[in-house]
């Protein structure tokens, strides 16, 4: 288990996708959220979301992030639950090393092959703070809110009673990223 968090009080956040509660969670020098729509129910809807500034904030087309995002606090919203956002930019390689993979885009390799390119696994994610924050709110079943089969088996200490499809439109920039997601990564999409 995760040791020295530190856990910030639970404040409101109003949005443009309704009204949620928000929650911070410190590891070391990574600070996550946990994006809170009560009432929860015994079995909430959770969307693990990984940190992509270019696509939640910036608004890039390249990836599916900033869709997926909005598609998971407006279901989150209807049905309650969670969004737990995790500072793992870029897959965890960090912001500075995914630019440099786009670059390695730029010149043709994929999203995979840009990543072994710059020495790290297409994946460099982990999933322990998922367990820590549901364990926080005393929460036992999920339904998980992901096209990742990969996520699915790395979140542990949970039970997913259902796998909920996360289903973004393609665009002219992201429909090679998407084809990799699904041949190379084995993404339900
Ligand atoms: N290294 C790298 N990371 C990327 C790239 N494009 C998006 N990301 C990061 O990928 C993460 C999102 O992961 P995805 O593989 O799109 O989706 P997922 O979270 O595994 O699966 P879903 O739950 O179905 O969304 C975010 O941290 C993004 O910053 C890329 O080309 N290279
Ligand atoms: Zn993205």
């Amino acid at each position: 288990m995760l040791q020295n968090i530190k856990i910030s009080d639970v404040a409101n956040l109003p949005s443009r996708f309704g009204k949620f509660k928000v929650q911070a969670f410190k590891q070391g020098h990574k600070e996550h959220l946990a994006i809170l729509r009560e009432p929860f129910g015994d079995t909430p809807v959770v969307r693990v979301h990984s940190e992509c500034l270019t696509g939640d904030a910036l608004g890039s087309l390249k990836c599916d992030c900033g869709d997926q995002l909005a598609y998971a606090l407006n279901m989150i919203e209807k049905e309650g639950g969670m969004v737990i956002y995790l500072r793992q930019e870029g897959r965890n390689i960090g912001l500075l090393n995914k630019i440099n993979a786009y670059a390695l885009q730029d010149k043709g390799f994929d999203t995979v092959a840009a990543n072994h390119q710059l020495g790290f696994a297409a994946d460099e994610r982990t999933y322990e703070m998922v367990q820590f924050i549901l364990a926080h709110y005393g929460i036992k079943k999920i339904r998980l809110l992901t096209n990742n089969p990969q996520k699915i088996n790395a979140i542990e200490g949970v039970e997913i009673v259902e796998r909920l499809p996360i289903v973004i439109d393609p665009n002219e920039h992201n429909e090679n990223y998407l084809q990799v997601k699904k041949e190379q990564m084995g993404h339900l999409i």
